[in-house]
């Protein structure tokens, strides 16, 4: 289920687009104004926010960004207001919904906000035996562990296991515990009381709180703290947590998977892993194949996007040329699906003519992996952070060159998408704009998205 905010009056036209997301069904919850909504953004959590341009849209997106409350805006308007569509996505908004508003934009809209509705897409019998497995655990309430390189589905998977449990009605949340230094995942886990630390202006529900009654996904668990993974343990043991500055203990109802590209046996060996959580997250244990051990995925899941990309672009449908097709089952796709998605994207963007062609399928061929720089706990066949691929060939040259070709490259490799570039970059939204106006200034090719100027249809399938 998605959790809505609509930031507005639901007098008119918008009132109309929370009957339809409620309808498809969304849990709405309305604010009249910016400041009010950001309040319940913090207090709640949400999967969406919808705000009319009527309201400050760059200044809701500098908040959430500013509190790190991670969370799509979408803004609406009237339909015939170009302008103000065109301010708000310059302000940071992830899409525009012209009003009067369309019941499929607004379905297309919630489901890209929660991601794969559908479930994993898949052919391959390793894929089936892993989703035969997730369904039979869905319904118990034990941890599950995902294990699996990066990119191969495990929040996929485990929005799966959450829409098959008893718990489907209730929020699903997920945090990626890498994103963030200790001290802000132990606030964002836990939540905080005003006054907490310097800087805790207001009250926080953490994710724990947020996922109550719900289930909560800890992305890369392995890379977390000792201190904190003690915490998690205490929270899974009595199923209560303490929030940073709080009067006592907060009872949650929370059900915990857990994902990692590591091999934790291997962290719990090297002493970088408790051994209780260990056992305790490891309950049921789900491991990924990767997608080039599970060959039979790729041209039905590369379908999918093509199908999807079309439409959210406004291009007609296209299948794949046979030497397409021969191209993407002969590459060995380092990156999985996420790589599979973002080659397609860019196939179906590129391609002329009536079908997807071989040419317009860029296939990146990975650096050979230095073995010196190899991760001793990492996953076999487990593709390397950038930083260990071909350092050596980077001697010589100046940082802030390296940073400008490492930043505009992601940038093209995410197709101009600013968020998720960020993401992958580990950097704010704010510091990638200001170092793309620095660059632009300087006369490099910056590269736009094409959704970045609302063109109807608007794509919403790249929200998130
Ligand atoms: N079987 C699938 N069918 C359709 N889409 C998929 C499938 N598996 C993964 N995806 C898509 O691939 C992308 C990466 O998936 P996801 O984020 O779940 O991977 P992950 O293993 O959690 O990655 P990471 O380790 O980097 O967190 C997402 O856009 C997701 O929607």
């Amino acid at each position: 289920m998605t959790r809505l905010l609509i930031i507005g009056s639901l007098e008119a036209e918008l009132g109309q687009a929370a009957r339809i997301a409620a309808s498809r069904g969304a849990r709405l919850r309305q604010a009249d104004g910016v400041t009010a909504g950001i309040a319940m953004a913090r207090a709640e959590g949400f999967d969406l926010i919808l705000c009319d341009v009527l309201h400050d849209v760059s200044w809701l997106v500098a908040s959430l960004e500013a509190e790190r409350i991670a969370c799509p805006v979408v803004a609406c308007g009237r339909n015939a207001d170009a302008a103000a569509a065109v301010r708000a996505i310059q302000a940071g908004a992830k899409e525009f919904l012209p009003l009067p508003p369309d019941a499929e934009l607004i379905a297309a809209m919630l489901q890209a906000a929660v991601g794969e509705v559908e479930g994993p897409i898949h052919r391959d019998p390793a894929m089936a035996a892993v989703l035969k497995r997730a369904e039979g655990v869905a319904r118990a309430e034990a941890s599950v562990l995902i294990t699996g390189e990066s990119g191969t589905g495990k929040e996929v998977l485990a929005r799966y296991i959450h829409s098959h449990s008893r718990r489907a009605s209730g929020p699903f949340v997920a945090l990626n515990c890498a994103a963030l230094p200790e001290a802000l995942l132990e606030s964002e886990l836990f939540g905080h009381e005003k006054g907490a630390f310097s800087g805790a202006v207001a009250a926080r529900r953490g994710k724990f709180e947020q996922a109550d009654g719900g289930t909560l996904l800890l992305d890369e668990i392995g890379e977390m703290d000792p201190r904190l993974q003690a915490k998690i343990l205490r929270a899974l043991q009595e199923r209560e947590i303490d929030r940073l500055g709080g009067a006592g203990p907060v009872k949650v109802d929370v059900r915990i998977l857990a994902a990692t590209n590591r091999d934790l046996a291997a962290e719990v060996a090297a002493g970088r892993f408790r051994e209780d959580l260990f056992f305790r997250l490891n309950v049921v244990a789900l491991r990924i194949p990767a997608l080039r051990d599970r060959p039979d995925d790729i041209l039905p899941i590369a379908e999918h996007f093509a199908r999807r990309y079309a439409e959210a672009n406004g291009l007609p449908p296209r299948r794949f040329a046979a030497a397409a097709r021969g191209a993407l089952l002969s590459h060995s796709w380092p990156g999985n699906v996420r790589e599979l998605e973002n080659t397609v994207h860019r196939a179906v963007l590129l391609a002329e003519g009536d079908e997807i062609g071989a040419e317009a399928v860029e296939l990146h061929v990975p650096a050979p992996r230095p073995a010196a720089l190899a991760g001793a706990a990492t996953l076999p066949m487990e593709p390397q952070p950038a930083r260990a691929i071909g350092v050596a060939a980077l001697v010589g040259r100046r940082m802030e060159d390296v940073e400008r070709d490492l930043i505009l490259e992601t940038l093209t490799h995410c197709l101009g998408n600013r968020t998720r570039a960020a993401e992958i970059l580990g950097i704010s939204i704010r510091t990638l704009r200001n170092k793309l106006h620095e660059y632009r200034a300087a006369g490099a090719p910056v590269p736009v998205a094409p959704g970045q100027m609302p063109v109807a249809p608007f794509p919403y399938a790249s929200i998130g």
